[in-house]
């Protein structure tokens, strides 16, 4: 709810003046309610006068209405396009460490379902503070009209209005099982769309997908929210029951009660009666505000970043990038989070420096530490213990962005975007040209305005296309996680012969991950991972792998 009122507090004023709008329309309509009311009950002295007031009424409230709607519907939708941007920017600005905990399939949640929740109850601000307002307008009169017989009414009300409140406790935790289910329900769509290749060739693995995986958690998302909604429905329908119950037991009250006069009676039969659609309306809309509550409480759980950091506007977050010199882990170490119950992997403590122009191979097992060790240079993770200095200064949560300025990195779960950005992050640089032929890749992709024309490629294709995103943002320090791995033998001679010598001699400093013991010879120098420890590996040497024979390849230069 807090992000709630941060959104509202920042549009007060249009908040105010379809109040004040909302009020002036509420009242017009009782005044027309309580102005029968006195033309029933003493006639109506001067036709013309009363015709006068009756149109101004009407037309006062028809005003106040629509401007309050136009008000509020406007206020609706800036109030989802700002939770939206807010959404957005907050997993821009939330560190990868946190967002990888929190995985894809619970933003993506975030980001559709809850927005769309948050969305639809905010649809309801308008019909149900206009409601709101005219109900309250209609209790005052009621109040005015007979003080007696309100005090009855708030009694009958008020038992009312405390059932209304314990069932949508209740039905609220109903939601919160839906909301959830839904997460489960999402990791199932991520496996049902990114496991297309082994769904598609395996019918056992489609069905026990479907039926163990997919069904249970939807069924019983269904049956659940069928139950909250039913509830709700119930209880709708009492309330409009409890309306014409409330009329009977007035009408009973007023006659018993002498004090009360017939014009209170009529007063109060037609008051309840006209306000019935705005209670109805209020009603209606409470399962729509729990939802939206309830997703509200669902973005808030996930401790994204609070930082407003704005990117729409032109502002360079960071100063430019001096030259890059070196860059130096001291003792450094990386520590991931407990996992149910199990400790995480650490990996460090670390010395290692890289220095400008250097081509640094890092080689080692699966789950040694390579990629983690790239995360901890690049940035994206802060060391848990020890020290990483670029150019001398140590990296820190404030002056992280300045550090990931200097590196451009092709992970294995690389993202290929559709745009083609050069250093400036402008699109359309006719360098991309050149770098297109550079990676053979022209004769299938060609670049439009800066967007390429197909990502629909081999991986190998599509992972020139990331070098080529590379090479078009000149970062100076390039960090390639096993970049060559899906390259045929041809392209991988290019990559180890010629590009990698090419970087060097653009002054490019370049951390590469390999497997590819063939081309060992092309680094200054290499580094071994093992279970998280480095040290420095010598070909010819110290073996890859322990049960590898020794490979036969000896680096120019040794450490
Ligand atoms: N996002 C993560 N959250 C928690 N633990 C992780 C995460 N990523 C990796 N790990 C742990 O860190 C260890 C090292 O992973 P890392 O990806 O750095 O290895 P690697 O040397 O790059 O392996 P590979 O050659 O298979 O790519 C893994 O064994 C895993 O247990």
């Amino acid at each position: 709810m807090n992000m709630m009122k941060q959104l509202l507090s920042q549009s007060g004023r249009t908040v105010c003046l379809a109040l004040v709008l909302s009020l002036c329309s509420a009242a017009a309509g009782i005044t027309i309610v309580g102005g029968v009311n006195q033309a029933l009950d003493s006639g109506v002295t001067d036709i013309g006068q009363t015709l006068v007031y009756y149109l101004g009424l009407v037309g006062l409230l028809f005003c106040c209405g629509i401007g309050s709607q136009v008000l509020l519907v406007g206020l609706g939708h800036k109030l989802v396009y700002r939770l939206r941007a807010d959404l957005v920017q907050r997993i821009l600005n939330t560190p990868l460490v946190k967002q990888e905990a929190l995985g894809a399939p619970a933003l993506y949640n975030v980001l559709t379902r809850d927005v769309t929740m948050v969305a639809n109850a905010i649809k309801q601000l308008p019909i149900s503070l206009y409601n709101g307002l005219l109900l309250a307008v209609g209790l005052v009169y009621l109040a005015w009209l007979s003080p007696l017989l309100f005090g009855f009414l708030v009694m009958l009300v008020g038992l009312a209005v405390w059932g209304d409140i314990l069932l949508a406790g209740r039905i609220k935790s109903m939601m919160q099982e839906v909301r959830r289910l839904d997460d489960d329900l999402f990791r199932q769509y991520e496996a049902v769309v990114e496991g297309r290749n082994e769904l598609g060739l395996s019918h056992p693995r489609r069905q026990f997908q479907f039926q163990q995986r997919f069904e249970p958690t939807a069924q019983q998302a269904r049956d659940t929210a069928i139950k909250a909604e039913v509830l709700w429905a119930i209880n709708l329908n009492w309330t409009t029951l409890l309306v014409f119950v409330l009329i009977g037991l007035v009408f009973v009250a007023g006659t018993l009660l002498e004090s009360v006069s017939q014009e209170a009676l009529v007063g109060y039969v037609l008051a309840i009666m006209f306000l019935r659609t705005p209670i109805a309306m209020i009603l209606e809309a409470i399962p729509a505000v729990i939802r939206g509550n309830v997703a509200l409480s669902a973005i808030e759980h996930l401790e994204l970043s609070q930082s407003s950091q704005s990117l729409s506007d032109n502002a360079v977050p960071v100063t430019k990038p001096v030259t890059f010199q070196s860059l130096e882990l001291r003792h450094a170490e990386y520590h991931y989070p407990t996992q149910g119950g199990e400790s995480g992997f650490q990996l460090g403590p670390i010395d290692f420096k890289a220095q400008a122009g250097e081509l640094i191979f890092l080689i080692g097992g699966n789950g040694s530490g390579k990629s983690t060790l790239a995360k901890l240079l690049t940035g994206l993770y802060l060391p848990t213990v020890g020290e990483v200095a670029l150019n001398g200064h140590l990296l820190t949560p404030e002056n992280a962005e300045q550090h990931r300025s200097y590196f451009g990195a092709i992970f294995p779960n690389f993202f290929l975007f559709d745009d083609v950005l050069d250093e400036q992050g402008n699109l359309d640089n006719p360098r991309v040209q050149h770098y297109l032929k550079r990676l053979a890749i022209d004769h299938k992709v060609s670049v439009d305005g800066g967007s390429l024309s197909t990502k629909a490629l081999s991986q190998g294709q599509r992972k020139r296309l990331a070098l080529l995103l590379l090479y078009m943002e000149d970062r100076q320090v390039l960090l390639l996680d096993e970049w060559a791995a899906d390259q045929d033998p041809l392209f991988r001679e290019v990559f180890y012969r010629e590009i990698l010598p090419e970087l060097k001699q653009a002054d490019k400093t370049v951390i590469a991950i390999s497997h590819d013991d063939k081309y060992f010879d092309a680094a200054d120098r290499l580094y071994k991972l093992d279970q998280g420890q480095i040290r420095p590996y010598v070909v010819g040497r110290d073996s890859l792998f322990e049960e590898m024979s020794e490979p036969s390849v000896r680096i120019a230069q040794d450490v």
